[in-house]
């Protein structure tokens, strides 16, 4: 196997004495999508905003590309937030409302230092808009004239600016409809193949994870309690806990995910 892009060891993190995340350790390895599950509260989030150095874990080690992320300086902090880039649940609160469409995909190239030249900047978020299924006609639009589903499209090609290798994802589409939602997810799989981007997708759904993910970890009382492929997962899982959550909501046929690992 390749050597993983993104390396989680012994994550513990503790708020008010209270540990929310106890010892999580995952690899995500180039290309691959890996989700990452568990009821509200088992510190999904509180695991991404660590990799994303949002919030510091009080031990454990994250790697990037073999570089230390909770050991970087401002400078290679900077670099390595463009590799791995954050969508958010919400596309109503995450995109300011005073910019415009092109203001807001081009700002990262500018925060980046990436694109000095407004211009070009432009010429690049039209070319973002379009990589996310969008016309380049929207461009001088505020985010208030768009639905969820366009939102969420536009935080993705915010996201893309700087080229990141790795997305993470942090319940992408639970804020939105089910039909929309299978339009964001499509897009998020299209990108994958196309960019061989790898990403981090978190979500409580998993239904939403099965269709999207090669792997899957399930977090419980922030630890992992199990980590397979997405067959082990939803077709023999191990755990007891996993498998309550397989009861839970509607997902295809464990049965089916044996048979046609690939048939979705
Ligand atoms: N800043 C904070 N201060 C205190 N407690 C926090 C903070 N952030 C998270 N927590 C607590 O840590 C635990 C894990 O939260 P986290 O948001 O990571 O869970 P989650 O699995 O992402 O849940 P959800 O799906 O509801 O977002 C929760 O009990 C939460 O209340």
């Amino acid at each position: 196997m390749s050597e993983p892009l993104l390396q989680v060891r012994d994550l513990v993190k503790t708020f008010g004495g209270r540990r929310v995340l106890d010892g999580v350790s995952f690899d995500v390895a180039p290309g691959e999508v890996l989700g990452l599950v568990g009821e509200s509260g088992s510190g999904k989030s509180t695991t991404a905003r660590c990799i994303t150095r949002l919030a510091r874990p009080d031990s454990g080690q994250i790697l990037l590309g073999g570089r230390d992320v909770l050991a970087a300086g401002r400078r290679e902090l900077r670099a390595l937030r463009a590799d791995m880039q954050m969508v958010f649940q919400d596309p109503y609160s995450s995109l300011n409302p005073r910019m415009t469409v092109a203001e807001l995909i081009g700002e990262p190239l500018l925060v980046h230092g990436l694109e000095p030249d407004r211009r070009r900047r432009r010429a690049r978020a039209a070319e973002l808009l379009e990589t996310v299924g969008m016309s380049a006609e929207h461009l001088d639009r505020h985010p208030r004239s768009f639905s969820g589903g366009q939102r969420q499209r536009i935080s993705i090609a915010r996201a893309l600016a700087v080229e990141p290798r790795l997305l993470i994802c942090d319940e992408p589409v639970s804020s939105l409809d089910v039909s929309v939602q299978a339009q964001v997810l499509n897009l998020l799989r299209d990108l994958r193949e196309r960019l061989g981007l790898s990403i981090l997708f978190i979500a409580h759904d998993l239904a939403v994870v099965y269709y999207l993910c090669d792997r899957v970890a399930v977090m419980l009382d922030g630890g992992l309690a199990e980590i397979g492929t997405r067959e082990q997962i939803y077709g023999d899982a191990a755990h007891p806990y996993t498998r309550s959550l397989l009861d839970a909501v509607p997902v295809p046929d464990p049965a089916l995910a044996r048979q046609r690992p690939s048939g979705l």
